[in-house]
């Protein structure tokens, strides 16, 4: 009972946020549109009342009169309702479209709404957020404001009717309500069981892993692989089984409700031939007048809007829960601070930041050995400085932690002076796997700072300096050119210009102001000879930044001003390339190694990639 007040609290609140004022005016004209066949069943059993006396004295008589208003109330009645319901209509699919908008939002701010991103990698709210995709996807939940205002006016007709049975017997309307209520609390269970263990099967890994095989088969990603690998059968016959093992479970407890529905809907029955079977005893005493009779009759058969009213409340039902699972997601993510503000605009490079990691310790949820253990290090500020390693060292995540995207579990993270969730604004980092945005290049470009989206001289430079210059004469629609195809004037980049979009947005974040640049290895799969003139030729642009370059490549990182190797969840070595290598140590010995394989690649292709 507290959990379904508290669903249709939360439907009450997206509507709210919906739109407050038209909420208000929709649910008082339903409730009005609602009361009006109360109007009628009266007047209609004033007519009858009035119409046998009127025919005997005429109609310019009292009872004529008396007649002619009845008749005027019963055409009022249906003129009121056909008034209303145009008036309504009009506002409900205004605010359809804006609950369908309120919900969409929730969900975008819960998910958005965590300063870091280890929540969204927590497999239960990873689930949440599918299964909660998947019933927006389905149901869109554009009508649930009609659907809503249809289960109000029912709510109304049925309490008028409620009303006017009290005046034949006390006790008939409520026999009657509880006969409807036992069909309202079967369906309601039948239909909220039904999307509860739809969402919590799709919230659970099989279903979940059915939708994914799904998207496997249909979609283009995976199309070549499938084909060369001869996975379709596969593919396919996995999604069957995923499918069916998740839906049967739904199906079973189906059954199980529609059987206790059909008992509810024979004590309905009941409650029906009781009423009316007093009824027409009573008519048949004569104590009942014939406009009498009328008016019980019709009052009986309106107490249906007390009942299920059909799909508008089917749908109802299903969207107080869905609003039910938003808000609760909403308020568990979005009780931390936002995942950050848009950058404001800076007049320039505001200087350099320094770095300091003290003690940081970092273990990957469901991971026994941590990743990074007691790892200490200070970065003053304009310092370039490169984090080598093996793969699987924890440079990435060491990476992660310093933009606050994860907590550490103990140390901290400094950036002059302030965890980097108070003020990210001062990073520029681009990640292994950068996202290529389905937007045009100007945005790809300018979200390193999005007030600067508008600066085409400042994007152009940012291009430019990052090696594109030539890509922009190549794009139809200019700055604005959608990076995909299937889009108007839309183009699709190669793996490279994709890699020179995104540290161009680095550098657009630093010209927005950032003083610390990361680069994250996103230049993994240029060669290392392209990969060190890249990053070399960005030491030199970032002079006056502090630079932070990840690599397992040790070549390519060599001209930064210090480099430190981690292994074992700390720095284990921490030093300028020269010293480093007269160190003679692991750094030493991976260098070594590393030019020993590139001086044989180099003299078996004829290239030049020996650079030791
Ligand atoms: N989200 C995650 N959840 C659990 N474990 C993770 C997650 N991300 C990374 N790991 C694990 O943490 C360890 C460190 O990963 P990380 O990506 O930081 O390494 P890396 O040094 O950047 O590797 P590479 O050079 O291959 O990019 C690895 O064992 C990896 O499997």
């Amino acid at each position: 009972m507290k959990r379904r007040m508290g669903r249709w609290r939360a439907l009450l609140v997206l509507l709210w946020r919906a739109g407050r004022w038209q909420a208000v005016v929709v649910g008082v004209l339903a409730i009005v549109q609602g009361l009006l066949p109360t109007g009628l069943i009266l007047a209609t059993g004033e007519l009858v009342a009035a119409v046998p006396d009127a025919v005997r004295q005429g109609l310019d008589s009292a009872a004529g009169d008396r007649a002619l208003w009845a008749l005027g109330l019963v055409g009022g009645a249906f003129v009121a309702g056909a008034i209303l319901q145009a008036i309504t209509s009009y506002q409900v699919s205004v605010l359809d479209n804006r609950y369908a908008e309120a919900l969409h939002d929730a969900v975008a701010r819960a998910t958005l709404g965590t300063p870091g991103i280890a929540p969204l990698e927590d497999p239960r709210i990873a689930n949440e957020i599918a299964a909660l995709e998947e019933v927006e996807r389905v149901d869109n939940f554009l009508e649930t404001v009609a659907n809503l205002r249809q289960v109000v006016q029912e709510r109304a007709t049925g309490i008028g009717a409620f009303l006017i049975l009290l005046s034949f017997a006390w006790w008939a309307p409520f026999v009657l309500y509880i006969g409807w209520r036992a069909v309202i609390v079967m369906v309601t269970r039948l239909v909220e069981h039904g999307v509860e263990l739809g969402f919590s099967l799709g919230a659970a890994g099989e279903m979940r892993r059915s939708r994914y095989l799904r998207g496997l088969a249909v979609e283009s990603a995976a199309a070549k692989e499938i084909r060369v690998f001869g996975l379709a059968d596969w593919v396919t016959g996995s999604y069957a089984h995923s499918w069916l093992t998740s839906m049967r479970r739904i199906w079973r407890g189906r059954f199980n409700d529609g059987l206790r529905t059909i008992g509810a809907v024979a004590v309905l029955a009941v409650a029906h031939v009781v009423v009316l079977g007093v009824l027409g005893w009573e008519a048949a005493r004569g104590t009942l007048s014939v406009a009498q009779v009328v008016v019980f009759v019709q009052a009986v058969l309106a107490t249906e809007s007390l009942g299920w009213v059909g799909d508008p409340q089917w749908a109802t039902s299903r969207a107080a829960v869905v609003a039910g699972q938003v808000v609760d997601l909403e308020r568990r993510l979005a009780a931390a601070p936002s995942a950050g503000p848009a950058r404001a605009a800076v007049d320039g490079p505001s200087g350099p930041v320094a770095v300091r990691l003290e003690n940081l310790s970092f273990t990957y949820r469901g991971r026994a050995q941590p990743t990074l253990s007691g790892l200490d290090l200070e970065i003053p500020p304009g310092q370039s400085l490169a984090i080598v390693g093996e793969n699987g060292v924890g440079k990435t995540t060491l990476i992660k932690l310093l933009c606050g995207l994860y907590d550490p579990d103990a140390g901290a993270v400094r950036i002059d002076g302030a965890s980097p969730q108070q003020d990210r604004s001062r990073i520029g980092v681009i990640f292994q796997e950068f996202v290529r945005y389905e937007l045009p290049l100007r945005e790809n470009v300018g979200f390193g700072n999005l007030s600067l989206t508008g600066e085409e001289e400042v994007l152009r430079r940012a291009l430019a300096d990052a090696g594109g210059a030539d890509l922009l004469a190549t794009m139809p629609l200019g700055w604005d050119t959608v990076l995909a195809r299937g889009y108007e004037g839309g183009r699709d980049l190669s793996g490279g210009q994709w890699q020179k979009v995104a540290l161009a947005r680095a550098l657009t974040a630093i010209r927005g102001g950032a003083g610390l640049l990361i680069l994250d290895e996103p230049t993994a799969n240029l060669d290392v000879r392209a990969e060190t003139e890249l990053f070399d030729r960005f030491l030199e642009l970032t002079r006056d930044t502090t630079t932070i370059l990840v690599s397992h490549r040790l070549a390519s990182v060599r001209h930064a001003d210090r480099i430190v190797v981690i292994d074992d969840g700390r720095i284990v070595e921490d030093g300028t390339h020269d010293e480093l290598r007269a160190l003679g140590g692991r750094y030493d010995r991976m260098f070594g190694l590393q030019a020993q394989r590139f001086a044989a690649e180099a003299a078996g292709t004829g290239g030049g990639e020996a650079d030791a």
